[in-house]
């Protein structure tokens, strides 16, 4: 079953009332990746995390977990936390894992109290006395307890400082590494995304448009700068430009050797990627269906 995606979104829409939210949505996470789900306020990746999860049914299209709709047998192998990580603040942390285990038989007390022990997370302590980067942790625990396969975490690394955003990633990568599981993450801090993340959904005004595997995505592109009122003769699709008097530089997906000796060619980073993107909202790179 390994070749089925522990994610595919097949033209996928979702509406609020009369106001679609999403719209004819394509993407596919493999199984044992780390997604990232990035995008502007309001894009839409709650959204998309929703149905992901099952909280909320397509409205238009179809989500699959690991080749089933995320409902009834199969959710149990999706775990969500939400963006304010809701968890009793007056319970302790000892108190929390036994909280998940009486409420989900599959739940793996032993392994999240050794990760906890290993986080340095304090037992006796209630919640509501840890650090945002310990609450984070807990709640990141929990849902690896759960034994789930596909992991969803809307935006975990909001409100924390640069350490404790490390250290949560870690936690999180260390999990991904002993069970093996598939993570979906969103996030607005794209560039400390690139060192965990090898997949990509790029989520912008209510469509994916951009989606697959980082390496893949970002060694297609490249910055070309050269004299301004010139274009480089190559084979390549402009995504994004900028002028100045003297020179332009275009961010463009190389489809072929780009040969002109008055223009530099440059790699560019996950980050340069996404922002020439959502610069142009109307460039698309992401998977569709093959037409029938
Ligand atoms: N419960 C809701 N009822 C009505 N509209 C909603 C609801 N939830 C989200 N929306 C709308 O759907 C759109 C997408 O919102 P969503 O929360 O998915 O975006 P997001 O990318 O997660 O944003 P952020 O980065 O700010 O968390 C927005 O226009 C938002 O106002």
């Amino acid at each position: 079953m390994s070749g089925v995606p522990a994610l595919e979104v097949t033209g996928a829409g979702l509406r609020y009332g009369r106001t679609w939210a999403l719209r004819g949505c394509f993407a596919s996470v493999p199984q044992g990746r780390v997604a990232a789900l990035v995008g502007p306020n309001g894009a839409g990746k709650s959204s998309l995390m929703r149905l992901a999860v099952g909280l909320r049914r397509a409205d238009e299209g179809e989500v699959r977990v690991f080749g089933q709709p995320p409902r009834g047998a199969n959710l149990p192998r999706v775990a969500f936390v939400a963006q304010d990580k809701p968890l009793y603040p007056e319970l302790t942390v000892a108190e929390t894992i036994r909280a998940g285990a009486g409420l989900n038989p599959r739940f793996d007390v032993q392994g999240a109290r050794r990760r906890l022990d290993d986080l340095g997370v304090p037992r006796r302590k209630r919640i509501r006395q840890l650090s945002g980067g310990q609450r984070a942790q807990v709640a990141i625990t929990l849902a690896v307890a759960k034994r789930a396969d596909l992991v969803v975490l809307d935006e975990p690394l909001a409100n924390l400082d640069p350490l404790a955003r490390h250290e949560v990633m870690e936690g999180l990568m260390s999990a991904v590494a002993e069970r093996g599981l598939t993570v979906l993450l969103s996030s607005h801090v794209v560039a400390e995304l690139a060192e965990v993340c090898d997949h990509l959904i790029l989520v912008s005004r209510g469509r994916v448009q951009v989606a697959g595997d980082i390496e893949e995505l970002v060694s297609a592109h490249r910055l070309l700068v050269g004299p301004s009122g010139t274009t480089p003769a190559g084979s390549y699709d402009v995504i994004g430009r900028s002028d100045t008097e003297r020179q332009t530089t275009l961010l463009a997906r190389v489809r072929g050797p780009v040969h002109d000796p008055r223009w530099t060619t440059r790699e560019l980073s996950l980050e340069d990627m996404v922002l020439g993107y959502l610069r142009a909202p109307e460039a698309v790179l992401a998977p569709r269906p093959v037409a029938l």
